[in-house]
């Protein structure tokens, strides 16, 4: 699948989707990779090496910051994927070297949860092992 590339880099994950927006301040602790946002659909889970698919940033812009503590701590998504990408989300990724995309096919929506995938962010593509 082609999208655009925002984040250059090339990471493997299981998939992890939120239907809703991430704030990464005080949305995810950068300490444990667990995202603490209560009432967020991935309330919980962790980011750490996953490849995390939402539609886009929300929140503070310090959420840049946070991503690259994540890289720092060892706890980032192996890649990130948006619908479409904002300057937080943008910024995080590349300061953090973390491979990001966005503006995916509508067929990307139809990979389910935990298939594992290859976000290719100097192609701006995105592959999977298995589909549904
Ligand atoms: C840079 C900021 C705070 C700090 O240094 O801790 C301000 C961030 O402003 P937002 O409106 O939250 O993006």
């Amino acid at each position: 699948m082609h999208g655009r590339s925002i984040s250059r880099g090339i990471g493997t994950g299981e998939l992890l989707v939120s239907s809703e927006p991430i704030s990464f301040l005080s949305g995810v602790d950068p300490e444990t990779g667990i995202v603490v946002e209560h009432g967020h659909p991935l309330e919980g889970q962790s980011v750490a090496g996953r490849v995390l698919a939402f539609p886009y940033g929300k929140g503070s812009t310090v959420g840049s910051y946070v991503i690259y503590a994540l890289k720092q701590n060892g706890l980032a998504p192996a890649a990130i994927i948006n619908a479409e990408a904002e300057p937080i989300i943008a910024v995080g990724a590349i300061i953090a070297e973390i491979p990001m995309v966005d503006r995916l096919p509508g067929e990307f929506s139809r990979l389910p949860p935990g298939t594992t995938v290859t976000v290719n962010g100097d192609a701006g593509e995105v592959s999977c092992d298995e589909v549904s």
